[in-house]
Protein backbone atom coordinates (compact mmCIF):
# COMPACT_ATOMS: atom_id res chain seq x y z
CA UNK A 1 0.00 0.00 0.00
CA UNK A 2 2.20 2.17 -1.13
CA UNK A 3 -0.29 5.20 -0.14
CA UNK A 4 -0.23 4.29 3.20
CA UNK A 5 3.51 4.21 3.81
CA UNK A 6 4.14 7.16 1.73
CA UNK A 7 1.71 9.16 3.73
CA UNK A 8 2.71 7.94 7.13
CA UNK A 9 6.14 8.89 6.41
CA UNK A 10 5.35 12.19 5.52
CA UNK A 11 3.13 13.24 9.05
CA UNK A 12 6.39 11.29 10.50
CA UNK A 13 8.41 14.02 8.48
CA UNK A 14 6.45 16.62 10.26
CA UNK A 15 5.24 15.23 13.46
CA UNK A 16 4.86 17.45 16.32
CA UNK A 17 3.86 15.41 18.71
CA UNK A 18 5.09 12.04 18.86
CA UNK A 19 8.81 11.17 17.44
CA UNK A 20 10.46 7.82 16.49
CA UNK A 21 13.29 7.07 18.57
CA UNK A 22 16.44 5.86 16.70
CA UNK A 23 17.92 3.98 19.92
CA UNK A 24 15.11 2.03 20.01
CA UNK A 25 14.71 0.76 16.88
CA UNK A 26 18.45 -0.13 17.27
CA UNK A 27 17.60 -1.84 20.62
CA UNK A 28 14.99 -3.85 19.61
CA UNK A 29 16.88 -4.91 16.10
CA UNK A 30 19.95 -6.06 18.50
CA UNK A 31 17.45 -7.64 20.65
CA UNK A 32 16.33 -9.91 18.21
CA UNK A 33 19.45 -10.69 16.55
CA UNK A 34 17.12 -10.63 13.00
CA UNK A 35 14.80 -12.93 13.77
CA UNK A 36 11.11 -11.87 14.90
CA UNK A 37 9.70 -14.85 16.94
CA UNK A 38 7.56 -16.41 14.73
CA UNK A 39 3.77 -16.00 16.04
CA UNK A 40 1.27 -18.57 14.60
CA UNK A 41 -1.93 -16.75 13.13
CA UNK A 42 -5.04 -17.66 15.47
CA UNK A 43 -2.58 -18.47 18.04
CA UNK A 44 -5.48 -17.62 20.86
CA UNK A 45 -7.80 -19.86 19.04
CA UNK A 46 -10.73 -18.14 18.42
CA UNK A 47 -11.40 -18.35 15.11
CA UNK A 48 -14.01 -19.76 12.55
CA UNK A 49 -12.70 -21.42 10.36
CA UNK A 50 -13.56 -24.20 7.92
CA UNK A 51 -11.63 -23.84 4.92
CA UNK A 52 -14.21 -22.46 2.60
CA UNK A 53 -16.24 -19.57 1.41
CA UNK A 54 -18.08 -18.87 4.73
CA UNK A 55 -14.70 -18.13 6.18
CA UNK A 56 -13.95 -15.51 3.94
CA UNK A 57 -17.52 -14.08 5.10
CA UNK A 58 -16.88 -14.70 8.79
CA UNK A 59 -13.27 -12.90 8.59
CA UNK A 60 -15.02 -9.46 6.30
CA UNK A 61 -17.46 -9.11 9.28
CA UNK A 62 -15.06 -9.76 11.94
CA UNK A 63 -12.93 -7.04 10.33
CA UNK A 64 -15.72 -4.46 9.60
CA UNK A 65 -16.75 -4.81 13.22
CA UNK A 66 -12.74 -4.64 14.78
CA UNK A 67 -12.76 -1.70 16.63
CA UNK A 68 -12.76 0.62 19.57
CA UNK A 69 -13.38 -2.16 22.06
CA UNK A 70 -11.72 -0.22 24.83
CA UNK A 71 -14.51 1.95 26.04
CA UNK A 72 -15.98 -1.07 28.25
CA UNK A 73 -13.24 -2.39 30.10
CA UNK A 74 -14.11 -5.78 29.75
CA UNK A 75 -14.66 -6.23 26.31
CA UNK A 76 -12.12 -7.39 23.34
CA UNK A 77 -11.13 -8.60 20.06
CA UNK A 78 -11.86 -12.47 21.29
CA UNK A 79 -14.95 -11.84 22.53
CA UNK A 80 -15.73 -10.47 18.70
CA UNK A 81 -14.10 -13.13 17.22
CA UNK A 82 -15.75 -15.79 19.44
CA UNK A 83 -18.88 -14.33 19.42
CA UNK A 84 -19.37 -14.11 15.11
CA UNK A 85 -17.46 -17.82 15.45
CA UNK A 86 -20.20 -19.41 18.19
CA UNK A 87 -22.98 -17.52 16.20
CA UNK A 88 -21.87 -19.47 12.76
CA UNK A 89 -21.35 -22.61 14.64
CA UNK A 90 -24.91 -22.36 15.54
CA UNK A 91 -26.69 -21.17 12.20
CA UNK A 92 -24.55 -20.83 9.37
CA UNK A 93 -26.45 -18.51 7.82
CA UNK A 94 -26.05 -15.94 10.79
CA UNK A 95 -23.79 -13.45 8.39
CA UNK A 96 -25.93 -13.79 5.26
CA UNK A 97 -25.91 -10.41 3.61
CA UNK A 98 -29.53 -10.35 4.42
CA UNK A 99 -29.44 -10.70 7.66
CA UNK A 100 -26.43 -8.31 8.11
CA UNK A 101 -28.88 -5.76 6.86
CA UNK A 102 -31.95 -6.47 9.67
CA UNK A 103 -29.42 -6.68 13.12
CA UNK A 104 -30.64 -4.12 15.74
CA UNK A 105 -28.39 -3.44 18.98
CA UNK A 106 -30.01 -5.90 21.34
CA UNK A 107 -29.94 -8.94 18.34
CA UNK A 108 -25.67 -7.97 18.15
CA UNK A 109 -25.47 -8.24 21.49
CA UNK A 110 -27.37 -11.63 22.00
CA UNK A 111 -25.26 -12.70 18.75
CA UNK A 112 -21.79 -11.92 20.76
CA UNK A 113 -23.46 -12.92 23.82
CA UNK A 114 -22.59 -9.56 25.42
CA UNK A 115 -24.79 -8.53 28.36
CA UNK A 116 -25.22 -4.92 27.39
CA UNK A 117 -24.52 -2.12 24.35
CA UNK A 118 -21.75 -2.79 22.94
CA UNK A 119 -19.11 0.79 22.66
CA UNK A 120 -20.49 2.54 19.41
CA UNK A 121 -23.47 0.03 18.68
CA UNK A 122 -25.00 2.28 16.51
CA UNK A 123 -22.55 2.64 14.32
CA UNK A 124 -21.67 -1.11 13.99
CA UNK A 125 -25.02 -2.05 13.02
CA UNK A 126 -25.01 0.50 10.25
CA UNK A 127 -21.29 -0.98 9.22
CA UNK A 128 -23.43 -4.42 9.08
CA UNK A 129 -26.00 -3.23 7.04
CA UNK A 130 -23.47 -1.22 4.71
CA UNK A 131 -21.57 -4.34 4.46
CA UNK A 132 -24.64 -6.60 3.85
CA UNK A 133 -25.85 -3.54 1.28
CA UNK A 134 -23.11 -3.86 -0.94
CA UNK A 135 -22.27 -7.57 -0.66
CA UNK A 136 -25.48 -8.39 -2.25
CA UNK A 137 -25.31 -5.40 -4.40
CA UNK A 138 -22.23 -6.06 -6.30
CA UNK A 139 -20.99 -9.87 -5.16
CA UNK A 140 -23.73 -11.61 -5.15
CA UNK A 141 -23.83 -11.42 -1.06
CA UNK A 142 -20.34 -13.47 -0.97
CA UNK A 143 -17.28 -11.85 0.70
CA UNK A 144 -15.24 -14.82 -1.06
CA UNK A 145 -16.66 -12.87 -4.53
CA UNK A 146 -14.67 -9.49 -3.24
CA UNK A 147 -11.89 -11.72 -2.87
CA UNK A 148 -11.80 -13.34 -6.51
CA UNK A 149 -12.33 -9.92 -7.66
CA UNK A 150 -8.67 -8.96 -6.51
CA UNK A 151 -6.68 -11.46 -8.73
CA UNK A 152 -4.99 -12.35 -5.90
CA UNK A 153 -3.97 -8.67 -5.24
CA UNK A 154 -3.55 -7.48 -2.05
CA UNK A 155 -3.13 -3.80 -3.01
CA UNK A 156 -6.53 -4.10 -5.41
CA UNK A 157 -8.17 -5.86 -2.61
CA UNK A 158 -7.86 -3.00 -0.61
CA UNK A 159 -8.65 -0.79 -3.27
CA UNK A 160 -12.06 -2.56 -3.75
CA UNK A 161 -13.05 -2.71 -0.15
CA UNK A 162 -12.67 1.15 0.01
CA UNK A 163 -14.06 1.68 -2.63
CA UNK A 164 -16.81 -0.06 -1.94
CA UNK A 165 -17.04 0.53 1.33
CA UNK A 166 -17.09 3.62 2.65
CA UNK A 167 -17.08 2.29 6.15
CA UNK A 168 -13.33 1.28 5.08
CA UNK A 169 -12.07 4.32 4.09
CA UNK A 170 -9.88 5.10 6.97
CA UNK A 171 -8.04 8.11 6.20
CA UNK A 172 -7.32 11.24 8.04
CA UNK A 173 -6.49 15.28 6.78
CA UNK A 174 -2.95 16.22 8.38
CA UNK A 175 -1.49 19.58 8.00
CA UNK A 176 -3.60 20.37 4.80
CA UNK A 177 -2.79 16.70 3.46
CA UNK A 178 -4.71 13.30 3.47
CA UNK A 179 -3.13 10.53 4.82
CA UNK A 180 -4.33 7.08 4.23
CA UNK A 181 -3.88 4.68 7.20
CA UNK A 182 -6.52 1.42 6.11
CA UNK A 183 -6.45 -0.40 9.10
CA UNK A 184 -9.54 -2.46 9.10
CA UNK A 185 -9.06 -3.29 5.33
CA UNK A 186 -5.50 -4.14 5.29
CA UNK A 187 -6.31 -6.17 8.50
CA UNK A 188 -8.94 -8.63 6.10
CA UNK A 189 -5.75 -9.38 3.76
CA UNK A 190 -3.68 -10.08 6.38
CA UNK A 191 -6.38 -12.20 8.31
CA UNK A 192 -7.17 -13.99 4.80
CA UNK A 193 -3.51 -14.88 4.13
CA UNK A 194 -3.14 -16.08 8.09
CA UNK A 195 -6.43 -18.48 8.48
CA UNK A 196 -5.89 -19.84 4.63
CA UNK A 197 -1.88 -20.15 5.13
CA UNK A 198 -0.85 -17.97 2.00
CA UNK A 199 -2.97 -20.32 -0.22
CA UNK A 200 -6.53 -20.44 -1.89
CA UNK A 201 -8.53 -16.94 -0.67
CA UNK A 202 -5.21 -16.52 1.06
CA UNK A 203 -3.08 -16.69 -1.76
CA UNK A 204 -1.71 -12.81 -2.74
CA UNK A 205 1.49 -12.35 -4.73
CA UNK A 206 2.32 -8.78 -3.90
CA UNK A 207 1.18 -9.59 0.28
CA UNK A 208 4.60 -7.63 1.11
CA UNK A 209 2.69 -4.21 0.16
CA UNK A 210 0.41 -4.54 3.34
CA UNK A 211 1.50 -2.58 6.18
CA UNK A 212 1.21 -2.80 9.93
CA UNK A 213 -2.48 -1.96 11.11
CA UNK A 214 -2.57 1.30 13.61
CA UNK A 215 -4.70 0.16 16.01
CA UNK A 216 -4.44 1.38 19.57
CA UNK A 217 -2.00 -1.57 21.02
CA UNK A 218 0.68 -1.29 18.51
CA UNK A 219 1.70 2.58 19.55
CA UNK A 220 1.53 1.23 23.07
CA UNK A 221 4.18 -1.40 22.68
CA UNK A 222 6.47 0.73 20.29
CA UNK A 223 6.08 2.87 22.91
CA UNK A 224 6.89 0.42 26.02
CA UNK A 225 9.80 -0.50 23.61
CA UNK A 226 11.44 2.72 23.67
CA UNK A 227 10.54 3.50 19.56
CA UNK A 228 7.86 5.80 20.05
CA UNK A 229 8.27 9.06 22.42
CA UNK A 230 5.30 11.42 22.50
CA UNK A 231 5.67 15.26 24.04
CA UNK A 232 4.93 15.51 27.31
CA UNK A 233 1.39 16.64 26.92
CA UNK A 234 0.27 14.03 24.61
CA UNK A 235 2.09 11.47 27.23
CA UNK A 236 0.07 12.74 29.82
CA UNK A 237 -2.77 12.87 27.87
CA UNK A 238 -2.61 9.12 27.43
CA UNK A 239 -1.35 8.26 30.60
CA UNK A 240 -4.59 9.83 32.45
CA UNK A 241 -7.15 8.45 30.23
CA UNK A 242 -7.89 11.58 28.56
CA UNK A 243 -9.59 11.00 25.20
CA UNK A 244 -7.60 11.96 21.91
CA UNK A 245 -10.42 13.06 19.33
CA UNK A 246 -10.35 11.12 16.03
CA UNK A 247 -8.59 13.13 13.46
CA UNK A 248 -6.38 15.63 15.88
CA UNK A 249 -2.82 16.36 14.65
CA UNK A 250 -2.13 14.00 17.73
CA UNK A 251 -4.55 11.00 16.85
CA UNK A 252 -3.26 10.75 13.16
CA UNK A 253 1.06 11.14 14.50
CA UNK A 254 0.39 8.42 16.57
CA UNK A 255 -1.25 6.44 13.87
CA UNK A 256 0.90 7.30 11.61
CA UNK A 257 4.19 7.33 13.23
CA UNK A 258 3.30 3.73 13.91
CA UNK A 259 3.18 2.39 10.31
CA UNK A 260 6.76 4.24 10.24
CA UNK A 261 8.56 3.19 12.71
CA UNK A 262 7.70 -0.71 11.75
CA UNK A 263 8.93 -0.08 8.24
CA UNK A 264 12.36 1.74 9.77
CA UNK A 265 12.48 -1.30 12.15
CA UNK A 266 11.87 -3.74 8.74
CA UNK A 267 14.67 -1.95 7.20
CA UNK A 268 16.94 -1.45 9.68
CA UNK A 269 16.69 -5.80 10.26
CA UNK A 270 17.25 -6.29 6.48
CA UNK A 271 20.25 -3.64 6.57
CA UNK A 272 21.94 -5.12 9.94
CA UNK A 273 20.96 -8.61 9.09
CA UNK A 274 20.29 -8.69 5.82
CA UNK A 275 16.85 -10.58 6.50
CA UNK A 276 13.44 -9.54 4.53
CA UNK A 277 10.72 -9.75 6.83
CA UNK A 278 6.92 -8.87 6.09
CA UNK A 279 5.42 -6.28 8.19
CA UNK A 280 2.32 -8.37 8.57
CA UNK A 281 4.67 -10.84 10.72
CA UNK A 282 5.82 -8.11 12.31
CA UNK A 283 2.19 -7.01 13.36
CA UNK A 284 1.29 -9.89 14.47
CA UNK A 285 4.82 -10.31 17.02
CA UNK A 286 4.72 -6.85 18.39
CA UNK A 287 0.60 -7.24 18.71
CA UNK A 288 0.83 -10.67 20.49
CA UNK A 289 3.56 -9.31 22.78
CA UNK A 290 1.08 -6.14 23.81
CA UNK A 291 -2.41 -7.57 23.71
CA UNK A 292 -2.08 -9.37 27.17
CA UNK A 293 0.08 -6.85 28.81
CA UNK A 294 -2.91 -4.40 28.95
CA UNK A 295 -0.65 -1.16 28.41
CA UNK A 296 -2.15 1.87 29.08
CA UNK A 297 -2.84 3.40 25.06
CA UNK A 298 -4.15 5.99 23.66
CA UNK A 299 -8.37 6.28 23.82
CA UNK A 300 -9.92 7.54 20.29
CA UNK A 301 -13.30 7.39 19.66
CA UNK A 302 -13.04 5.99 16.20
CA UNK A 303 -14.57 3.49 14.15
CA UNK A 304 -11.47 2.78 11.87
CA UNK A 305 -9.44 0.66 14.48
N1 LIG B 1 -2.24 -4.23 14.80
C1 LIG B 1 -3.13 -5.15 15.06
N2 LIG B 1 -4.25 -4.84 15.72
C2 LIG B 1 -5.14 -5.82 15.98
C3 LIG B 1 -4.96 -7.13 15.58
C4 LIG B 1 -6.08 -7.86 16.01
C5 LIG B 1 -6.37 -9.31 15.89
N3 LIG B 1 -5.81 -9.95 14.77
C6 LIG B 1 -5.95 -11.35 14.67
C7 LIG B 1 -5.10 -11.87 13.61
C8 LIG B 1 -4.29 -12.87 14.01
C9 LIG B 1 -4.38 -13.04 15.44
O1 LIG B 1 -4.57 -14.37 15.76
C10 LIG B 1 -5.52 -12.11 15.89
O2 LIG B 1 -6.63 -12.82 16.33
C11 LIG B 1 -6.91 -6.94 16.66
N4 LIG B 1 -6.32 -5.73 16.63
C12 LIG B 1 -6.73 -4.49 17.29
O3 LIG B 1 -6.34 -4.57 18.66
C13 LIG B 1 -7.24 -3.78 19.46
C14 LIG B 1 -7.97 -4.69 20.42
O4 LIG B 1 -7.44 -4.63 21.66
P1 LIG B 1 -8.30 -5.09 22.94
O5 LIG B 1 -9.36 -4.01 23.14
O6 LIG B 1 -7.31 -5.15 24.06
O7 LIG B 1 -8.89 -6.44 22.61
C15 LIG B 1 -8.25 -3.17 18.47
O8 LIG B 1 -7.80 -1.92 18.02
C16 LIG B 1 -8.21 -4.19 17.36
O9 LIG B 1 -8.70 -3.65 16.14
C17 LIG B 1 -3.76 -7.48 14.88
O10 LIG B 1 -3.47 -8.61 14.50
N5 LIG B 1 -2.88 -6.45 14.66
Amino acid sequence: MQQVRVTSAWVAAHSSHVSIETTGLEKVVDDIQGSIPKVKWDFEGIHFFDDGPLTVQYLFVLDALNFCFWPDKDLHYDHLAMGLKEALENDKSALDADRLQKYTGPQLQALLKWPRPLPLEEERIRLLREVGFELERSFNGEAVNLVKSSNKSAETLVSLITQHFPGFRDHSVYKGQQVFLYKRAQIFVADLWGAFDGKRYGNFSDIRCITIFADYILPAVLRNLGVLKYSSDLASAIDSNTQIAAGTEQEVEIRACTIQAVEKLRDLIKLKHNKTVSSIDLDLWLWASGVRSRLQHHRTLSIYY
